[in-house]
């Protein structure tokens, strides 16, 4: 699936459970559980935060791209084999764990866009994980669905919600209550993925999307993330678009004098601010 695409690995950034490249301004982060069809467990989750959290914070990252190694999975969701009765995951400690919700969130919070590139299944709480993310480019194999309510398990948050925001609420119910599994092109047809393509083309495909995007106005972008997700993300989501605004408020003469003013020991002066209608 790689093809001659050469991903070289971010300095310092050396994990077991998922790998975390880049090329030109766009970050990959992959899941490398194969053999669990890239499962995820509490280390994978904190791994997955961290290589967001620096892509997050990398000026020269302009997109991100999530996906799953190989062929056969994005991601089957919470590890079923260290799944406890304590209220979660078990990480090494036997400590339980639920800290995919911090990870869904932080995709949200991220400022820049996130692609999901999608090739096999994408299944329980990795179908979430595809959906949170901005954009979703399938392969032709890939297969989607919801699982909780057959092994046991359930998200009523975004994994409903925002499901049924992207399907309608008919179908999200459906996806949810029964559990069935969607094609590629169900997926597409249903609004779920932006596109499908041949699973040779999926990657080259992902990163032509990612291209275009980065030639776009970074801000512009970020705003426009931003303002998609408040009205979900409620009072957070506000908090999110207007921590945006005041970034760029503080880039203004006008926000400059305020500070200046105090700084100086003077009274501020905003008379040659235009009141704009
Ligand atoms: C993904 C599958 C449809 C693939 O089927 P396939 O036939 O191709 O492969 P196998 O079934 O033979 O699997 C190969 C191999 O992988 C193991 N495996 C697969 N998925 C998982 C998994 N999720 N956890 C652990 N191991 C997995 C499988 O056991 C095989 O290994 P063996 O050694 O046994 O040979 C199919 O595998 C499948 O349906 N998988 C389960 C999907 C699933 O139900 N996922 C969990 C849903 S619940 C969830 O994800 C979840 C997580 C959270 O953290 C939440 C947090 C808060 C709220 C809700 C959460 C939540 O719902």
């Amino acid at each position: 699936m790689n093809g001659k695409i050469n991903w070289t690995p971010v300095a310092g950034k050396n994990y077991s459970d998922i790998r975390y490249e880049r090329l030109d301004g766009i970050a990959k982060i992959t899941i490398a559980r194969p053999e669990v069809r890239n499962a995820f467990r509490p280390r994978t989750v904190e791994e997955l935060i961290d290589a967001f959290h620096h892509a997050h914070h990398a000026p020269d990252i302009g997109a991100i791209i999530l996906t799953g190694e190989g062929e056969l999975a994005f991601c089957s969701g919470g590890d079923q084999k260290v799944r406890g009765t304590d209220g979660g995951y078990k990480d090494e400690e036997g400590v339980q764990h639920l800290n995919v919700l911090d990870l869904q969130m932080q995709i949200r919070r991220l400022p820049k866009p996130v692609v999901a590139m999608v090739a096999g299944y994408a299944v329980g709480g990795g179908h979430v994980l595809h959906l949170v993310c901005d954009l979703t480019i399938a392969a032709e194999n890939a297969r989607f669905g919801q699982t909780g309510p057959r092994v046991g398990s359930f998200d009523a948050g975004l994994g409903a919600g925002l499901l049924a925001r992207t399907v309608g609420l008919k179908k999200a119910k459906e996806i949810w209550f029964l559990c069935r599994q969607y094609t590629a092109q169900e997926a597409l047809d249903m609004g779920l993925v932006n596109t499908v393509v041949p699973l040779d083309r999926l990657e080259a495909e992902t990163l032509d999307w990612c291209r275009q995007m980065l030639r776009h106005s970074p801000s512009s972008l970020r705003l426009l993330k931003a303002g998609f997700n408040a009205d979900t993300d409620g009072l957070a989501g506000i908090q999110e678009l207007a921590g945006n605004a005041t970034a760029l408020f503080y880039m203004s003469g006008e926000a400059r004098e305020g500070r200046d003013a105090f700084l100086e020991k003077r009274p501020p002066d905003f008379t040659r601010f235009p009141r704009r209608p």
